[in-house]
């Protein structure tokens, strides 16, 4: 009989994760490193990084680490392409983000540079690299880690919030052009979620009611909840679906009033 169930698996799949090693990156590599791909594991925290190579090495898992700041991507293609030889690029997530919360009349240009050199620049260039990578296999997942600050209006940051607005589009224009060569570009918008990003905003109780006060589940989201919409990306199971971006909200970006 026919099989419909998709595999959920990513065993002789190679993924690489920008911002690995902390909050939602840390979740998805694990996530993949569970589902059975080698990993290339990208963020600035060397002690990190070999704490989690380590980690996932004793699981099994094919781990190369890169320490780098997305903002130097150039040279960060670089170590890509060193490690990667000659073995194809099946899953690339554009994850690596930070924001400076603070009202737009105070913006600075420097923070302006950071947080759109961190969030999107570094996003478009390491896709590029990746797309060429994915042409020669006719195939592969692109998956950028945007917010529902991209989708909806937050009290977090224009700047950050221009950065999630972009991804979202920069996924819809690059699903259009990539489409032809098998490349499927899709985003995830998180709601809140604890990480270290956000930690400090979510010891605050008020806040936290606040949110869920907003958000339709009543709770602030669950890493393993995020991972999971990352994992079906990443596999088969959503080799029909790019261009979109799926809201893990907890319904708050369809709360009208
Ligand atoms: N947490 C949340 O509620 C939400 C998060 N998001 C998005 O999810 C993504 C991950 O956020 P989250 O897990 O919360 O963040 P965290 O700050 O908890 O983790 C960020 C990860 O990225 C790495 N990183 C940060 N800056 C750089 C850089 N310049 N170059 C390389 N690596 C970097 C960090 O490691 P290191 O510092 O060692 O480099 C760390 O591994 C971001 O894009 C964020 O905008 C979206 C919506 C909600
Ligand atoms: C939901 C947002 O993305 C969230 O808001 C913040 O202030 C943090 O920067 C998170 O990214």
């Amino acid at each position: 009989m026919e099989t419909y169930l998709p595999s959920f698996h990513l065993e002789g799949k190679t993924a690489v994760i920008t911002g690995a090693t902390k909050g939602i990156g840390r979740a998805i590599s694990i996530s993949y490193a569970e589902a059975g791909a080698n990993v290339i594991l990208i963020s600035r925290t060397k002690s990190d990084l070999d704490q989690l190579k380590t980690d996932l090495e004793m699981r099994g898992t094919n781990v190369q680490t890169i320490i780098g700041d997305v903002q130097q991507y150039k040279e960060i293609i670089k170590r890509v392409d060193d490690v990667i030889g000659d073995r194809s690029i099946d899953v690339w997530v554009n994850n690596a983000g930070m924001n400076i919360r603070s009202e737009a009349e105070k913006v600075t240009e420097e923070e302006w540079d950071q947080i759109i050199n961190t969030n999107m620049k570094s996003a478009f260039f390491f896709s590029q690299y990746a797309a060429k990578k994915m042409k020669e296999q006719e195939y592969g997942k692109i998956i950028n880690i945007s917010s529902v600050a991209g989708h909806v209006a937050l009290r977090t940051g224009v700047v950050y919030a221009m950065t999630k607005a972009a991804l979202i589009q920069m996924t819809k224009t690059l699903s259009l052009e990539w489409g032809k060569y098998g490349i499927r570009v899709n985003a995830i918008g998180p709601w809140y979620f604890p990480t270290s990003l956000t930690e400090k905003l979510l010891q605050n109780e008020q806040y936290v009611q606040d949110i869920v006060d907003r958000t339709p589940l009543k709770r602030i989201g669950e890493l393993k909840e995020l991972a999971g919409t990352a994992v079906f990306l990443a596999t088969e199971a959503s080799d029909y679906i790019t261009g979109q971006t799926i809201f893990v909200d907890g319904g708050m970006t369809i709360y009208g009033f």
